[in-house]
C-alpha cells in the first residue's frame, strides 16, 4: 500500500494508492460502515463484501437522481445508521457521486470514503469532493463539495471493467494532459488503452499521476473560484449533449473538448486543435457528433458556469496550458455551427 495525504481547505483525504478492498477493514469499523454499490459491481464483486453492510443502487447515469439519493437514506434509516457510522461508495462516477452526497445529507453529515472501480472514478469522479446528482437532464444541479476521508485504490477490481469503460475513462486523462500536463500528453500520444490494459505498472503510475494532479487543483482552489475551473475543459458542451444522446460521459466530453480546442483556435490562435483530434481518436473516443447545435447552446444556457448571459468557458492556449473566458453565447455559436456538422 502506499499511501498519501492531501490536505483541502476544508478536510484531508488519505488516498490508499496500490491498496485492495480486504484492507478496507483496517481502515473502518465493519460494524458501522455502509457500502453503496450498484448492481454490477456487487454482481461481480459479491464475494469481496462478505460480512459487510451494503445497500444496492441501479447501475446507470439515469438512476444518477434525487430518487435514488431518497431510496438510500429509507435503507440507511431503517439500517440504524448513526452519526458514527461511515458511508463508503464502491463504484463507479454515478455511484461515488450518490455514496458522497448521500453522506453529506444524512444527518447533516456522516462521514465517507470511496472505492473507485472504474478508470473515471479513479482518477476523476472520486477526487475533489463534487458529489451530486442529475435534475431531468440537466447534469449535477444538486450537490455539495465534501471531501471524502479516504480512497482505496484496487487496481483489481478493473479487471471486470468492460474496454467501453476503459475508452470513457482516458477522456478525463486525455483532460487533465491537455489543461495541465504537455509532458503527459506526449506520453499518451505514444500508446492506447490497450498497453494501460496490459501493464499494470504504467496503469498504476498514471492513475496516481492523474488523481493527485486532480487533487493538487483542488488543494489550491476547493471551491471553484479560479483554478479548479479548467477541470471543466470539455464539459460546458459536453454536458449540454451527455443526457440528450444518452452519450458515455468520456465521450460527451471529448466533444466538447475537441469543440473547444476549435473555439481556442479562432479566439487564441491555439494551434493543436488537429493533435487533440487525433488522441482522442487514438483511445476509441469520439471527436465529432452530429448533435441539434441550437439546442445544445440552449442547454448550455442551464449550465453552471453561466453568470447572466457570459459562460465562463475553458480554452487552450497550448497542449498542458489552460485559461477560462468569458464568452458571450454567439461567440460560442458561430463555432457550433460548423464544429457540429
Ligand atoms: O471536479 C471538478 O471540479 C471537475 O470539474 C471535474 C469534472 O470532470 C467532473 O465531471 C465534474 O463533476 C464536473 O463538474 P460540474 O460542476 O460541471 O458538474
Amino acid at each position: 500500500m502506499n499511501k498519501k495525504v492531501v490536505r483541502y481547505a476544508s478536510a484531508s483525504t488519505v488516498f490508499y494508492f496500490d491498496s485492495a478492498i480486504n484492507e478496507l477493514a483496517g481502515i473502518v469499523d465493519k460494524s458501522a460502515a455502509f457500502i453503496i454499490t450498484d448492481d454490477n459491481v456487487y454482481h461481480h464483486h459479491q464475494k469481496k463484501l462478505k460480512g459487510w453492510n451494503v445497500i444496492l443502487v441501479r447501475a446507470g447515469e439515469e438512476f444518477k437522481n434525487q430518487q435514488a439519493v431518497d431510496e438510500v437514506i429509507v435503507k440507511l434509516i431503517e439500517s440504524g445508521a448513526d452519526r458514527k457510522s461511515t458511508i463508503i461508495g464502491l463504484g463507479g462516477g454515478v455511484v461515488t457521486d450518490i455514496a458522497g452526497y448521500v453522506a453529506s445529507v444524512y444527518l447533516r453529515g456522516v462521514s465517507f470514503g470511496f472505492i473507485p472501480t472504474s478508470i473515471l472514478a479513479m482518477v476523476d469522479a472520486s477526487v475533489g469532493g463534487k458529489n451530486g446528482v442529475d435534475v431531468g437532464i440537466y447534469k449535477n444541479m444538486v450537490g455539495v463539495i465534501r471531501q471524502p476521508k479516504f480512497l482505496l485504490y484496487d487496481y483489481t477490481l478493473l479487471k471486470t471493467l468492460p474496454q467501453q469503460e476503459w475508452i470513457n475513462g482516458f477522456a478525463e486523462i486525455i483532460k487533465h494532459a491537455a489543461i495541465k500536463d504537455a509532458a503527459m500528453f506526449k506520453m499518451l500520444e505514444s500508446h492506447t488503452v490497450k498497453d494501460f490494459r496490459k501493464d499494470k505498472q504504467l496503469l498504476a503510475k498514471l492513475i496516481q499521476r492523474n488523481a493527485l494532479l486532480k487533487a493538487r487543483v483542488v488543494q489550491q482552489d476547493e471551491l471553484e473560484q479560479g483554478d479548479r475551473k479548467l477541470l471543466n475543459f470539455g464539459h460546458t458542451l459536453g454536458h449540454a449533449i451527455e443526457n440528450t444522446y444518452k452519450l458515455p460521459h468520456g465521450h460527451a466530453i471529448s466533444v466538447g473538448m475537441v469543440f473547444a480546442a476549435y473555439l481556442s483556435k479562432q479566439l487564441l490562435d491555439f494551434k493543436a486543435a488537429e493533435r487533440l483530434v487525433r488522441i482522442i481518436e487514438q483511445y476509441g473516443l469520439t471527436a465529432f457528433f452530429n448533435y441539434d447545435a441550437a439546442d445544445a447552446l440552449n442547454k448550455i444556457l442551464s449550465d453552471k458556469k453561466r453568470v447572466n448571459e457570459v459562460i465562463n468557458f475553458v480554452l487552450l492556449e497550448k497542449i498542458g496550458k489552460a485559461l477560462y473566458q468569458p464568452l458571450k453565447l454567439e461567440q460560442i455559436a458561430s463555432v457550433m455551427e460548423a464544429v457540429s456538422k
